[in-house]
């Protein structure tokens, strides 16, 4: 178990920056997910936390230690990549147990420890297999149980279940937790996949060419986002300029109250769209104008003309909705953000 500190972190490439300026504190076992569109610098976080690679500037501190210098082995820090890396002429036992081989621990000791990670990586009888003798969520389990052999204070993971089909990814996803409630590792996992960082992680790190753009828990990172980008990553997002004063949205003609807020003036709403539900016009008074529809199983996203806008919103398939409807807006307002102003309800 540990505390990461990263201190103004910045490393380039060629002139150009791939992390810049990062600074951010990852709890002592924490499971972070570190989140972004592709380039954005995630695998080269994983690379420097772990030693592979040195920043231009900054600071890496483990437990209170700056490891900024301390070579790679020294670190207690492990990574697993999207490709496993297995060593194809090791059995299975031999993989889990090379690293311990290096560190010229006991055989007794490396005996003990492979049955131990064997069972606990559900990888029975698979011990003498090869690597190519395996499935390729066995793989990655092997990989896994090489570093847990290791006994790291932090795991690092650049998008291991990736490459598995949507079974084995459920089952590995479990593992992966199960592993982390029982040994409580500081974990920083990076995926592309949304839902999985909003399902595994205690906090979420979205990063944007190079920058950390938000650090929070997945609630807040999918309610409260920061800006556009951070809202667009965590799925479909309306985004509606207005004036907000005293608690009323204006916008387009019409005013709606929302929970109080501290501050005002020219807003961008961020209303996710199944916080808009289309309803039955109210009072003879029309929002809108339905334009699209598309069914979803149970409801249809559905996108409404509201003046110069264009809402994408929420319907249930019971309430009658065409193309040429008029219809009303229900909007959420509690869960909607503005500019990056922090919701205070
Ligand atoms: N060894 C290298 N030499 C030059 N440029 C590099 C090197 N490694 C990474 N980069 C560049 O640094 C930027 C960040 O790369 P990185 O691999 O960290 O992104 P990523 O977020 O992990 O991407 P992906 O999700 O596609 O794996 C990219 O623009 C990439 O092209």
């Amino acid at each position: 178990m540990a505390k990461i500190r990263l201190d103004d972190l910045t490393k380039t490439y060629k002139g150009k920056p791939a992390i810049e300026k990062i600074s951010m504190e990852i709890e002592d076992g924490e499971l972070m997910a570190l989140v972004g569109h592709s380039g954005c610098g995630k695998t080269t976080m994983l690379r420097l936390i772990s030693g592979l690679i040195q920043p231009d500037k900054g600071s890496i501190w483990i437990d209170g230690l700056d490891v900024t210098k301390t070579k790679a082995e020294k670190r207690d820090v492990v990574m697993v990549f999207q490709e496993n890396l297995l060593f194809p002429h090791l059995t299975v036992a031999e993989n889990i147990a090379f690293g311990m081989r290096m560190q010229r621990s006991p055989v007794r000791k490396r005996m003990e420890k492979t049955r131990e990670l064997l069972d606990l990586m559900q990888l029975p009888d698979l011990e003498k297999r090869y690597p190519s003798q395996l499935s390729g969520g066995q793989q990655q389990r092997v990989a896994l149980a090489r570093v847990l052999a290791l006994d790291p204070k932090v795991l690092l993971l650049d998008e291991p279940l990736s490459n598995l089909d949507p079974k084995l990814r459920d089952d590995l996803r479990d593992l992966i937790l199960k592993l982390h409630k029982d040994f409580k590792m500081t974990t920083i996992l990076v995926t592309h996949d949304r839902d999985e960082a909003m399902m595994m992680a205690d906090r979420i790190a979205v990063m944007y060419y190079g920058k950390l753009l938000q650090m929070d828990k997945p609630i807040n990172i999918y309610n409260k986002p920061v800006s556009r980008e951070v809202a667009s990553l965590f799925g479909q997002c309306n985004f509606i300029p207005g004036l907000l004063n005293d608690g009323v949205f204006q916008t387009e003609g019409y005013r709606f109250r929302v929970p109080a807020l501290k501050r005002g003036g020219r807003v961008e709403a961020c209303v996710r769209s199944e916080h808009i539900k289309v309803v039955r016009p109210e009072n003879d008074r029309p929002m809108g104008v339905i334009t699209e529809k598309k069914y979803v199983g149970g409801q249809s996203i559905i996108k409404v003309a509201v003046g110069n806008l264009i809402f994408i919103a929420r319907g249930s398939n019971y309430f009658d909705l065409e193309i040429g409807n008029q219809v009303g807006l229900d909007i959420d307002w509690a869960l909607v953000s503005f500019n990056g102003l922090k919701n205070q309800a």
